[in-house]
């Protein structure tokens, strides 16, 4: 069968770094093809080389045979290549149905878009009001947005950049049966991922690369996820260290009803919030993205400082409470406090800046008595994050855009966990990273706690929280389930409480504290 699609040696370079390094491949129709490898391996290069956003500087690429030099990606739409990036490229300010229509040849009405995002959302079990604006939407849902924008235009290939990073798992299982369904119908699929688990499960084949080349060619589904993590990145993913929960260690941070009207239109409202954070003690926040994570993580982080007075609370070493409410993101950062936001480019560092001067956004490492920042101190902690993390980029002096999506997050992370910090907040702390720098980010923060820091992990990667935490909380509706340590916390359990039926008590407390709590027989409590 003539393959749909076919790469003869392709090669790119970028100043210093070879991207794409004599790269072949071939996807037959209806083929699930994976392409797996570690960060910076130059994968989502391949892929934009594929769709025309990049140009090659060598090789051939064949469509049904044929050689085709895709010079623009409305060229390659016009073959039927669509594609879903890691990064979303939507206008904030416009609702899902104007993006999506603004991504399409206008052949239809906005009035038919949006009735054709409705049908497809609900063909495909991908949730989304197409009404709602951009901004007021969680990273998953502006996940859907791009997806569903794809399937807009019946796609023949159809290019996945790890689609799934910020779903859930049921939600992957519906993405997954939708993948199949195109598949079926003869769309074929190149699927990045750094899920092993899910390449074993859903791909046919999978190209392996390295270090911008092709390291081999295998059928996922006869390999374990350890021998695809060696023949990705030469070893198998350390596991973390075991856990020693220290129960009587100080209190750091206290939510005492905390609780916030919507700060944008659609936003959620967040009740009565309670919550105490120790020293030494990883909180795991599970969820599905939109139930109030990003509201809590702004009045955390201080970029929202509507918190009634008296209900955010840090607790100093002497025993001494302040008010974090009023303070800023620079004062609480003062205290300790750090945090990583959802979104790396844009919040969690300045595309067009360099790393060295990405530092300045967190750090006051490289700044003066006086004030003045030095650019050989930014680029000297540039230079040690990028050494202690495997960060693969040009060096402190490369711009934040020009690294790969895990590379810029191990980055970001490496920043905040290099600040030593007191008290860490971090959102999806391994999305996008390989399993080899997952790992690795998780045994910092893990060694982190062992320092005597506390974390707040946001994740909707419940395995991930399972592994990480001491103690687990889920996130519905603006509000708190009660607290399990994680030896309680099963995956059927907090799945339950993450669609917002938890068993009734005080929300927040600890539930090994809370004798109703813990009673599995206590009558379902569903938040508003
Ligand atoms: N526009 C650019 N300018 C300079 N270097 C770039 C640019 N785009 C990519 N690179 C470099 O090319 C290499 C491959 O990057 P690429 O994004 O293709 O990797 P990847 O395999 O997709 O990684 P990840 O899993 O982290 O997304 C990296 O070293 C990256 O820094």
């Amino acid at each position: 069968m003539t393959p749909r699609l076919e790469l003869r040696h392709i090669s790119k370079s970028y100043p210093g770094v070879k991207a794409n390094d004599d790269v072949s491949l071939q996807v037959a129709p209806g083929e699930i093809h994976a392409v797996l490898g570690e960060n910076g391996a130059g994968k989502s290069t391949l892929m934009k080389i594929i769709v025309g956003a990049v140009q090659a500087d060598a090789g051939q690429m064949l469509w049904d045979g044929q050689v085709q030099a895709v010079r623009h990606p409305a060229q390659a739409r016009a073959l039927g290549i669509s594609m879903v990036h890691q990064h979303f490229s939507l206008f904030d300010s416009l609702t899902a149905a104007q993006n999506i229509w603004l991504g399409l040849d206008r052949s239809l009405s906005l009035d038919e878009v949006r009735q054709r995002v409705q049908d497809l959302s609900a063909a495909y079990g991908l949730p989304l009001d197409p009404e709602r604006p951009v901004h007021a939407l969680s990273v998953g849902e502006r996940q859907r947005v791009e997806i569903l924008r794809a399937l807009m235009t019946r796609p023949r290939l159809l290019i996945l950049d790890e689609p799934t990073s910020v779903l859930t798992p049921q939600a992957v299982e519906t993405l997954f049966v939708t993948l199949r369904q195109l598949a079926a119908q003869g769309c074929s699929l190149l699927y990045i991922s750094h899920k092993l688990d899910e390449i074993r499960t859903l791909c046919e084949r999978c190209t392996v690369m390295r270090a911008g080349r092709v390291t081999g060619e295998v059928d996922p589904r006869q390999e374990t996820a350890a021998g695809l993590s060696r023949l990705m990145i030469g070893a198998e993913p350390q596991r973390p260290p075991p856990r020693t929960a220290r129960r009587d260690a100080p209190v750091r941070l206290s939510l005492r009803g905390l609780q916030a009207p919507p700060d944008s239109p659609h936003g959620v409202t967040l009740h009565d919030l309670h919550l105490t954070l120790k020293a030494g003690d990883i909180l795991g926040v599970a969820g599905v993205s939109g139930n109030g994570q990003q509201e809590l993580l702004r009045l955390l982080s201080g970029e929202d400082r509507r918190a009634p007075r008296g209900t955010l609370i840090w607790t100093a070493d002497d025993g001494t409470d302040h008010d974090l409410g009023p303070m800023g993101p620079r004062e609480r950062r003062a205290l300790g406090l750090h945090h990583v936001p959802e979104e790396r480019l844009g919040r969690g560092a300045v595309p067009v800046l360099s790393l060295a001067q990405n530092t300045l956004l967190t750090r006051r490492d490289p700044v003066g008595r006086l004030g003045h920042w030095s650019p050989s101190r930014a680029a000297a902690l540039a230079g040690r994050i990028i050494e202690r993390f495997g960060v693969r980029a040009a060096g402190p002096g490369a711009a934040a855009r020009s690294l790969s999506g895990g590379n810029l997050q191990k980055f970001i992370m490496g920043r905040e966990i290099s600040a030593a910090p007191r008290l860490l907040i971090v959102a999806q702390p391994t999305w996008g990273v390989d399993v080899g720098a997952a790992a690795q980010i998780r045994a910092e923060l893990v060694a982190l706690r062992d320092q005597g820091c506390a974390l707040l992990v946001v994740s909707e990667e419940l395995d991930e929280l399972l592994e990480l935490s001491d103690r687990i909380v889920v996130m519905a509706g603006g509000r708190l389930s009660p607290v399990l340590p994680v030896a309680q916390a099963s995956v059927e359990r907090i799945g339950l409480w993450m669609s917002g039926l938890w068993e009734d008590g005080p929300t927040g407390v600890d539930a090994a504290d809370a004798s109703d709590a813990s009673d599995e027989t206590g009558s379902a409590h569903v938040p508003a």
